[in-house]
Formats: structure tokens, C-alpha cells, sequence
């Protein structure tokens, strides 16, 4: 089969078929499927290296997968761990530095605003916290008010309360958009707490060991499980195998 990547008109957010991606003589994904639905927030875990961001970034378009096709439909919008803000630019302009026309120019202030950055729109990201630079880089991925976010450990860089707190707004954000996502996170709070359902990658190349709606059958021991973690005397460890 050969590599397609398209957008379409499709009832899903995302549609990927027989998804293959190699890097060398390394074959991180093979003959993948995955839906995500409409309106859908899905979390994707797993152990560091299996394949996650690459997913991620083949549904974006950042990679070009070796064989399979992903059909998305509307505008996406891309979050990495890192804000990527360009230093010279102040924050109304790095949000706006995406917009491809005056509909989105004018979404600027409205998306600062979604972000609780309104105040903010003047600095440059020299002069913000990590958590405030992440909540900008949300706002440039909002601009184009995209149909599906991707989100690539989002949170990663933050400390506990800035994650809590900007976890916070993006369910908040996804609540008010209705957009769908796909949260790429190595944790578990963050899966339970944003997404409607939550897979796990595993193996090389990957697949879905796990599958489960958040609230029914993918409960927070299920997902460590999964992910091959054991919970003892409320300390979790890596199981032996
Ligand atoms: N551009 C690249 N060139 C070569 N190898 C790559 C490239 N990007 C990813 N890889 C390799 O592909 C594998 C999967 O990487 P990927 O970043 O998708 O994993 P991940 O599950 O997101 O990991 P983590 O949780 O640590 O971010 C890893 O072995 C990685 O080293």
C-alpha cells in the first residue's frame, strides 16, 4: 500500500489505516488502524520510545509515513512539550503568526483570552513562565479554531500546579471548542482527566495493547496495568517482566 495522507469529509476526526513508519531499519509502527471519533478526546500512553509522538506526528502531517492512509477532517492544531515561540515576537504576534487570514487575525484576542493570557498579549515569551509560554503556544494552535487538537505531552515541561492548572484549562477549552484531541502524555492523571478514551501502545512496532472509555473500563488500574506497572502500598513500580 502505498503512503496518503488527506483531508476529507470524513465522520471521523481521524481515520488512520494500515499506518506503517519506519526510521532506518527501525519499524516503530506497522499496519496500524485507529479511529477517532468526532468530538472525541483520546489519550495515547506508553513506555518511552514505542511510537507515540510518531503517530502524532503522521496524524499531523509533521511525518510521512512509509505505508497506510490518514484521513482528518477540518483544521488541526499541533501543541508540543515545548512552547516553540519565536523569542522576538511578543505574544499577540506569535499567536497570530499562523493566521492565514483577517477572520483569524481577529480570533487573536479571543483566543488569549481563552488561555487566560489576555493581559499578556504585550510580553515576549522571555518574560513568561513556563506555564504562561505553553498557554500561549495552546492559543496559536487555537487561532485556526481547529476541528481536532493534537496534543504531544503538553505538560511535560511543567511543574505540578502549572500541569494541574493548564490541564484545567484545556478541558475547559475542548468543553467551550468541542474540538476533538488526541493527547499523546506519559501520564495517567492527565489521560483520566482530559480524555473520553484512552489506548496504550505497546511493542515494536506498536500496538494497541489496550483500549478503554474513561469512566467505564479504563480505570486508572487498568491503565497501569497496561502499561505493565504494579501498584504496591501506594507506591507504583515497573512489574519484572
Ligand atoms: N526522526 C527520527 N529519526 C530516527 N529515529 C526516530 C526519529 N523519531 C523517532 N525516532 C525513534 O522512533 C522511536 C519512537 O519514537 P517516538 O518519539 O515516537 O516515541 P514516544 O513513544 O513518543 O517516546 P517518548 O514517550 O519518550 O516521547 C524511538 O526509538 C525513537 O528513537
Amino acid at each position: 500500500m502505498t503512503a496518503a495522507a488527506r483531508r476529507g469529509t470524513a465522520d471521523a476526526a481521524a481515520r488512520v489505516r494500515g499506518l506503517r513508519k519506519a526510521f532506518g531499519a527501525h519499524l516503530v509502527l506497522d499496519d496500524l488502524d485507529l479511529d477517532v471519533a468526532c468530538g472525541e478526546r483520546l489519550a495515547i500512553l506508553g513506555a518511552s520510545g514505542c511510537g507515540k509522538s510518531t503517530l502524532l506526528r503522521c496524524i499531523a502531517g509533521l511525518e510521512r509515513p512509509d505505508a497506510g492512509t490518514i484521513v482528518t477532517s477540518g483544521e488541526i492544531g499541533v501543541v508540543f512539550q515545548e512552547p516553540r515561540l519565536f523569542p522576538w515576537l511578543d505574544v499577540a504576534c506569535n499567536v497570530g503568526f499562523g493566521a492565514r487570514d483577517a477572520h483569524e487575525r481577529a480570533r487573536v484576542a479571543d483566543v488569549l483570552g481563552l488561555v487566560g493570557l489576555a493581559n499578556a498579549a504585550k510580553r515576549l515569551p522571555k518574560e513568561l513562565s513556563g506555564g504562561m509560554a505553553q498557554r500561549a503556544a495552546l492559543a496559536r494552535a487555537l487561532v485556526r479554531d481547529p476541528s481536532l487538537l493534537l496534543l504531544d505531552e503538553p505538560f511535560a515541561a511543567l511543574d505540578a500546579l502549572r500541569r494541574i492548572e493548564l490541564r484545567t484549562a484545556v478541558r475547559e477549552i475542548l468543553e467551550f471548542t468541542r474540538a476533538s484531541a488526541i493527547l499523546v502524555t506519559h501520564d495517567v492523571e492527565d489521560a483520566l482527566a482530559l480524555a473520553d478514551r484512552v489506548i496504550v501502545l505497546a511493542g515494536s512496532p506498536a500496538e494497541i495493547a489496550f483500549t478503554g472509555a474513561v469512566g467505564a473500563d479504563a480505570t486508572r488500574a487498568a491503565i497501569l496495568a497496561a502499561l505493565g506497572v504494579v501498584e504496591r502500598e501506594g507506591h507504583a513500580r515497573r512489574s519484572a517482566s
